[in-house]
């Protein structure tokens, strides 16, 4: 996993997702180099370069046209990105150019969650997984409630992470906000 402090920063862009939330998205989405993703919302790259290190085409979303070059910085950066597609368009629009998809994360979205869903449910594979991270307490409720009205069987996990920041005196403990990730659960 990619510690958040070996990414490129862009003030204007968000940063990366915490390296504890990539790690639970890529255990439960589970990339393999058979599998095709998106990210959407690709930001600063966090979860675009997981994906791209583990799946075997991805394609990283974003309107901003800071965060694709801040994406196609970091990939460059770790010496990833061949098969990565940058687009920079608004996902409603992008994900209408691309065809089967066996796993879709959403980390943004702005207010178009629920069309969002319904693309990539229409492309997605037998098995395929969706996973949504979300800050705000409005985005949890309603991605649970539109992967309910497609028929999904869901989950949500809360991360709260505090990392140990190491000084001369001791070692203090510092809090970030929480973050949930709500996901298709494809067990039976
Ligand atoms: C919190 S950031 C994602 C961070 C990213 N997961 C990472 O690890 O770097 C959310 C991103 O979603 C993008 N975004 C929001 N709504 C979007 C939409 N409808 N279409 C495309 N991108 C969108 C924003 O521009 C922003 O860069």
């Amino acid at each position: 996993m990619i510690p958040d402090h070996e990414f490129i920063k862009n003030p204007s862009v968000p940063g990366p997702t915490a390296m504890e939330v990539r790690c639970l998205l890529m255990c439960l989405a589970d990339p393999g180099k058979g599998d095709t993703a998106v990210d959407v919302g690709c930001g600063t790259g966090g979860v675009t370069l997981e994906l791209s290190r583990r799946a075997g085409r991805v394609y990283a979303i974003d309107k901003s046209p800071d965060a694709i070059s801040t994406t196609e910085m970091n990939l460059k950066k770790h010496g990833l990105g061949d098969n990565v597609t940058l687009i920079c368009s608004d996902a409603v629009e992008a994900l209408s150019e691309i065809d089967a998809l066996d796993i879709a994360v959403i980390g943004g979205s702005g207010g178009r969650l629920g069309e969002i869903l319904e693309m990539v449910t229409d492309k997605l594979t037998d098995g395929g997984r969706i996973l949504i991270t979300a800050i705000l307490l409005e985005t949890r409720c309603e991605a649970v409630k539109y992967l309910k009205e497609l028929g999904f069987d869901v989950n949500i996990t809360e991360l709260s992470i505090t990392r140990g920041r190491v000084l001369e005196r001791g070692t203090m403990m510092v809090s970030k906000n929480p973050i949930a990730v709500v996901y298709t659960d494809n067990s039976d």
